[in-house]
């Protein structure tokens, strides 16, 4: 296994050495060739300089999941299987023989009609993006909005000061019976008729529960171990639960491993993102979800958050924030071409929207206490021709390689 050295230009300093190794490497870690995803760790050694250490695990992931990657890596080993499994009996499928009972078709489709609308209703742009996909495929991913937004509304919605964690164990059960295809409401029933669909895995949608529990428990991350695990099941999740539905391109050459890799990548750096501009509302509301140890070394502490004064020290721990958010997008990038044709324009016009984000958190001199970070509609408009010509690049036998 190779190890490879490439840098980093930073600012005035001399560029430092990101290194990146493949998994059976010691001590470094990141997502490598679809081998394995991995979380990266920074040390602001002095001002201005960054060292992006990416640790591999030193064992095979046969091993008792401990640390965070190991465990997100699972679910990802978790749902390809289960998609490889789909793909080798699709041909024997009986999903056309089964005979809908009278008058639920009307019902499901008034299920996933409602799902349309509260998708069109909150994320318009993304919407209009499902629109290019097939019907199918279109109404299974409004399911998955629609189920996401109502678990995120649990502790961010309206009611959210009386969830208790009763309340999600509720949720928790009504998401297996719905697995089962015992759906509890219409939107569930929309969702329920999706997962008998599509090759999807009960355990992202756990996780993202999971996600909300430690929401509720915890307003602190210690390090970025924690901080990455508490993205996974936030957003993470949502890149693995929509790559069975959005499919890879049959032409595709990559392992499927790698694409839910740079799904899972695209989840965590958007999160990591929504996370650097929205430090003013978050503190707001006490809560602080950026890595302890690296505000520390920064010289940073809650106060300093919690006063809200954009500071030379506070420029540069955003700034190795924002790195790492977009080697996180970076890596997602390589997974974009190997998604079905019509799944990759609305997945690239989100991502290069989002990341612009970090863009706009430099233009507002880091200010992220007192601004919101937000992409203008000219360059919305721009982005998105832009990401309708990367989406007709698919699939190519040296990019399958690159993976
Ligand atoms: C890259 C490959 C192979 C596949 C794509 C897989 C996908 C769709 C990944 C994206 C995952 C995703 C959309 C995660 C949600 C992340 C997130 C932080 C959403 C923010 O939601 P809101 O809080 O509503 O955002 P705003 O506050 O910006 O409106």
């Amino acid at each position: 296994d190779t190890t490879k050295s490439i840098f980093v230009s930073n600012t005035a300093a001399a560029p430092l050495p990101l290194l990146i190794r493949n998994s059976s490497s010691s001590n470094c870690r990141l997502l490598i060739k679809g081998k394995r995803i991995s979380r990266c760790t920074i040390n602001n050694a002095a001002a201005g300089e960054v060292l992006v250490g990416i640790e591999s695990p030193s064992s095979s992931s046969l091993q008792p999941t401990s640390s965070p990657e190991q465990k997100v890596y699972n679910v990802v080993l978790k749902q390809a299987a289960l998609v490889q499994k789909k793909q080798s009996t699709t041909t024997t499928s009986t999903e056309d023989l089964d005979m809908p009972i009278p008058g639920t078709l009307t019902l499901l489709n008034e299920a996933y009609d409602r799902c349309r609308e509260v998708c069109a209703e909150y994320a318009k742009t993304f919407y209009l993006g499902t629109l290019l996909m097939t019907q199918e495929r279109r109404k299974a991913i409004w399911a998955i909005y629609v189920w996401c937004r109502r678990t995120d509304e649990l502790v961010d919605g309206p009611n959210a000061s009386h969830i208790t964690p009763m309340a999600l164990d509720r949720w928790e059960s009504r998401l297996e019976d719905l697995f089962q295809g015992r759906p509890y409401d219409m939107l569930d029933a929309a969702l329920s008729d999706t997962v008998g669909k599509f090759p999807v895995d009960i355990q992202p949608f756990k996780d993202m529960i999971e996600g909300m529990r430690l929401d509720l428990k915890k307003s602190r991350y210690k390090n970025f171990d924690e901080l990455y695990l508490y993205c996974y099941y936030v957003a993470g999740t949502v890149g693995l639960m929509s790559v069975p539905v959005m499919g890879i391109a049959p032409e595709s050459q990559a392992t499927t491993e790698s694409v839910y890799n740079a799904a899972l990548s695209l989840g965590i750096a958007n999160q990591l993102t929504n996370i650097l501009r929205d430090v003013g509302e978050d503190a707001r509301r006490g809560r602080v979800y950026l890595p302890q140890d690296e505000l520390a070394q920064a010289g940073l502490s809650d106060e300093d958050i919690f006063a809200g004064k954009v500071t030379d020290k506070w420029r540069n721990f955003m700034k190795n924030q924002i790195k790492r958010a977009r080697m996180f997008f970076d890596e997602a990038e390589k997974g974009v071409t190997q998604l079905s044709s019509a799944s990759r324009w609305p997945v690239w016009a989100s991502l290069l929207l989002y990341r612009q984000i970090l863009d706009e958190i430099e233009a507002n001199d880091y200010d992220s206490f007192t601004k919101r970070a937000y992409v203008s509609k000219a360059n919305k408009i721009t982005a998105l021709p832009l990401a309708y010509a990367r989406s007709l690049i698919g699939p190519s036998k040296i990019s399958s390689k690159v993976l």
